[in-house]
């Protein structure tokens, strides 16, 4: 294979597994690190402590702390920061980037200014060159397993499917399968909107309630997901996929997740400030409930698990009064409002 010159944005998590993929698959990577002991740290240790413990990086894992260093001359950008810093991010790489080059993006999140999806932000912010190519990653894909060959199975879609077909070929390998996808509206929202799911089975863990609630947040958090999504005019069919119910399993029940850390904080009385001091990596759906709870009101959609967590977010709630205003809603049928938005 033809080692092409690639870049990642981001050196959480998840920015560092997908780098270690890029570089194991025989790829020129270099790994932007916002601060420069964390881009010391990977070039001269092949490690990333903070956010992989104990993981050791392929040597040919080259990081910067420069933006400029990073992008120049890279054919495909992938970023991987933390939703709300993605516009800022995206502008300081803009100048920077070649005409062909594809940029991907991995981030599960709303703007929240906005209430626009991460691609939108992109397209508004990249050379119109560079904005006909954008993609989106997502999928069941917590970077603890990544980085040990864990077998992954991930999507990327785009409009332009020559992108999405140019990132599944840089990223693919026997441990680390990447499908395309079309929907990239589905594909976002389903990403985004599991983490709120996530935070919710944290919770219900966390206050002791078993297996059953847990399988109707689930169920019922994947009905909300679609009806929004397919409100903002995502494919229904992509929710019942690996960025709609198969990332909402793995968020749900791994204890890898953030999210459900996040909220088995919340369960055993932590505020909301502690809960995201204690965590000190991104907890996504914090900022997701928030905006969802906006897009739902915008869309006349019904979305009972989102406005019950972010009463218990931002309002202190009880979180077993949510449960129980969850249980006491007027009876219904499952499907109702499943197919057609209210209007
Ligand atoms: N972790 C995972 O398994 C997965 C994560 N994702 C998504 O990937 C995105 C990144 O998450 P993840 O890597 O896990 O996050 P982490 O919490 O592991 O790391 C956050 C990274 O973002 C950097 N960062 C924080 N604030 C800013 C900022 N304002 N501008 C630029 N960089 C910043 C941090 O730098 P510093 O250390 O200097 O603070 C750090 O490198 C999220 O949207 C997440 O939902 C998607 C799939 C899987
Ligand atoms: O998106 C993820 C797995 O697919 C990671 O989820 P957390 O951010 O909850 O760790």
């Amino acid at each position: 294979m033809i080692s092409r010159k690639t870049a990642v944005l981001g050196a959480g998590s998840w920015g560092t597994a997908l780098a270690s993929v890029l570089a194991e698959n025989g790829q020129d990577v270099m790994l932007w690190a916002r601060r420069e002991d964390a881009a010391k740290e990977i070039n001269h240790h092949h490690t990333n402590a903070k956010y992989l413990p104990g993981a050791q990086l392929p040597s040919n894992v080259r990081a910067t702390s420069s933006i400029a260093e990073a992008v120049s001359g890279r054919e495909f950008v992938l970023m991987v920061v933390p939703s709300q810093s993605v516009r800022a991010v995206a502008k300081e790489v803009a100048p920077h980037l070649v005409d062909d080059a594809v940029v991907a993006h991995a981030s599960k999140g709303f703007e929240l200014t906005s209430l626009k999806r991460i691609s939108e932000v992109l397209k508004e912010e990249l050379p119109t060159t560079v904005a006909k190519r954008v993609a989106v990653l997502s999928g069941p894909s917590h970077a603890e397993e990544v980085i040990c060959h864990s077998p992954t199975t991930v999507v990327v879609a785009s409009e332009n499917p020559e992108a999405a077909e140019r990132t599944q070929a840089l990223l693919n390998n026997s441990t680390f399968r990447v499908y395309t996808h079309p929907d990239v509206i589905g594909v976002e929202i389903g990403g985004s909107l599991k983490n709120i799911i996530a935070l919710g089975a944290g919770l219900s863990d966390g206050l002791g309630f078993g297996d059953n609630a847990k399988a109707a947040l689930i169920t019922r958090g994947l009905a909300e997901m679609a009806r929004l999504g397919m409100a903002m005019h995502a494919k229904p069919m992509t929710f019942a996929g690996l960025s709609g119910v198969g990332d909402l399993v793995a968020t749900c029940t791994s204890k890898h997740s953030r999210n459900w850390r996040a909220g088995h904080l919340l369960s055993q009385g932590c505020s909301l400030d502690e809960m995201l001091s204690k965590m000190g990596m991104v907890v996504e759906g914090v900022k997701t409930t928030q905006a969802a709870y906006q897009l739902a009101k915008q869309y006349r959609v019904e979305m009972p698990i989102t406005e019950e967590l972010n009463k218990v977010l931002f309002a202190n709630k009880d979180p077993r009064q949510a449960v129980e205003d969850l249980m006491a809603r007027n009876m219904t049928d499952e499907m109702e409002a499943m197919i057609q938005p209210k209007r």
